[in-house]
Formats: structure tokens, sequence, C-alpha cells
């Protein structure tokens, strides 16, 4: 087989943003890749823009589509950082298509997460809030330490992140809650507290807080905090570039070419399932 049919053909969804145009240009760059093409919302402004040009790259004369089955059909993964309604049509294409796909978008509900999850029958699916490496041991690290520190430790957790974001709390804060629940054997959805505001009265003991901060352009800073008497443990991550996102992502999909279907993890792709 010639090199250039081992390349894993890779597609872009929602390649006008802000995580879709560095994906094209490290997808560009990347030697065990090929960009099979790119696409976005239909009447956005990036369509039938070159492909090249959005990467920061020169002209290619490939121009971004608005026709998501065609990029399927055209791909062997397909990468999607769009929004959760469009995610969860993109997962039943993928399925019809028999492509795999990678989904970094946050905010997704029951429902379309429900989708990813009958994609997933079909196809390899992964499905990661945060690409990032640091996040993903921290998410284990979070996980070890709830599980040795009692309801004593009151568990907090703070985001921030630029002022364009559109859901709280972010994808990763919601999964570093799942992971303090799961450390504590409890479930997030009885144990979190999302908002306080008002006359809130004392704290929950075993509560899992919520903080959610937004201003200028963070990429994405999390903590998560163990507050006993006398002592604070304080574990935390700043992204201080996007790129720690984009080259998790690329990873991803090169990992998941070729997987059976089934529904995968970032956790899986770095070893950090034991
Ligand atoms: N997992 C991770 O590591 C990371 C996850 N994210 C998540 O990725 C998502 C995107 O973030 P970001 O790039 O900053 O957001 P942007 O708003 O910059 O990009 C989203 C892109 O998706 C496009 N889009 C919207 N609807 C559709 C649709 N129906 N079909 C195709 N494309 C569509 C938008 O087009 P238009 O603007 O024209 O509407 C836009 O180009 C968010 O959910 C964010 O939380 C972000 C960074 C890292
Ligand atoms: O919207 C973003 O930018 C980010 N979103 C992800 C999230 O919601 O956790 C990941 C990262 O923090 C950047």
């Amino acid at each position: 087989m010639g090199e250039a049919e081992t390349r894993a053909q890779l597609g872009i969804l929602g390649c006008g943003g802000r995580m879709g145009r560095l994906l094209l240009a490290a997808v560009l760059d990347a030697p065990g890749a090929t960009l099979a093409g790119g696409s976005d919302r239909r009447g956005s402004a990036a369509v039938g823009q070159d492909l090249g040009l959005l990467a920061g790259h020169a002209a290619m004369g490939r121009l971004v589509g608005d026709d998501p089955a065609a990029l399927f059909a055209a791909s062997d993964v397909v990468i999607d950082f769009t929004l959760p309604q469009a995610t969860a049509q993109h997962a039943a294409l993928a399925a019809q298509q028999g492509t795999a796909l990678v989904v970094g978008t946050t905010g997704l509900l029951e429902e379309h997460l429900a989708e990813l999850e009958r994609a997933a029958q079909r196809v390899a699916v992964l499905r990661a809030p945060n690409m990032s490496l640091g996040v993903n041991l921290l998410m284990d690290l979070v996980r070890q330490a709830a599980s040795k520190l009692d309801d004593a430790y009151d568990i907090e957790i703070v985001e921030m992140h630029h002022r364009h974001k559109v859901d709280a709390p972010s994808g990763t804060a919601l999964g570093l809650g799942e992971a303090a629940a799961s450390g504590r054997n409890v479930d997030l959805d009885h144990a979190s507290v999302r908002v306080r505001d008002g006359q809130t009265g004392p704290r929950r003991s075993g509560s899992i807080g919520f903080a959610t901060l937004r201003g200028g352009d963070v990429p994405g800073d999390h903590t998560v905090i163990f507050a006993g008497e006398g002592e604070r443990l304080e574990l935390g991550h700043r992204a201080s570039s996007r790129q720690v996102f984009v080259q998790g992502a690329l990873t991803a999909a090169l990992w998941l070419h070729g997987k059976p279907s089934g529904l995968y993890s970032m956790q899986d792709v770095l070893g950090l399932n034991t």
C-alpha cells in the first residue's frame, strides 16, 4: 500500500470556528493525515472560503462546503467542534456513511449524548470535553483525591473561559465533577450545585459546587478545590494555547482511524483507562 493510501483522510466540521481553523492547519501540517475537506453551517461566512487561506496557509483552490453528508463520504474520520444540535445530526450522518467521528463539542444534553451512543453502535465515536493530556491526567488525579478525602473536604470546581464561550459550566468542569463524584461514589446529578444566588443557606455537606467565570481571551482554566478545616487542596490546569486541544483532537482522530465501532474517550487514547 502506498503512503497516500495509509494516511487518514480527515474532515473538519465547523471549520470556520476558533477550533476549526486551527484544526485545518494542524491536519495540513500532519505527516499521517490528508485533509478530506471542511464544512460549516449553511449560511455561515466561512462557506465558500478557500480552506488553505482559512487555515493561514497558501490558497489551495478547495473551498469550505456546507454539505456534511458529502464530507463524511469523503473522510475516514471527521472531527466536530460545532454546537450540540449540529453534533447530534452529524453523529447520525457518521453512522449512515460508516465514518468514524471525533466530538469535541461541549454543552451536550441527554438527547445529544443518546445520538452519539446510537452512532457508536455502527461506527467508532470518540467524545472528549477536553482533548489535552494535562486535563485528562487531572481527571484521574481528582478521582483519586476525591476517593481519599471524605465529606469533611468540600469540593468546588472553578472554571474560566473567554468571553465568546456559549455553554456553562464548561464540559471539562462537568467532566471533573464526574471524576470527583465517581471517586466519592456518588451521583453527580444529585450532588451538584450549579448556581448560588441570594439566601442560599449553608453549604450542603457532600455537594459538589461549580463556579463559572467568563472574560477576555482565556483558552481554559480549571481548578478543583478540596476545602477542609485548616487546609485546602487545589488541583488545576491552565491552557495557555488552544493548540493543546487541537493536537489532542488530531491524535485522537489518527488513533480512531480503523477502530471498531464503539464509544471511546481521550482516556482510551492516552492509555489512562485503568
Ligand atoms: N473538547 C475540547 O478539547 C474543546 C472543546 N471545545 C468546544 O468546541 C465547540 C466549538 O468551540 P469554538 O471553536 O470555540 O466555537 P466557534 O463558535 O468558534 O466555532 C463553532 C463553529 O461551528 C459552526 N457551526 C455552527 N452550527 C453548525 C452546523 N449546524 N453545522 C456545521 N457547523 C456549524 C460555527 O459556524 P457559525 O459561526 O457560522 O455559526 C462555527 O464555525 C464548543 O462546544 C467548545 O466548548 C472548544 C475547545 C476545546
Ligand atoms: O469553549 C472552549 O473554548 C473550551 N471548551 C471546552 C469545555 O467546555 O470544557 C474545553 C476547553 O476548556 C475550551
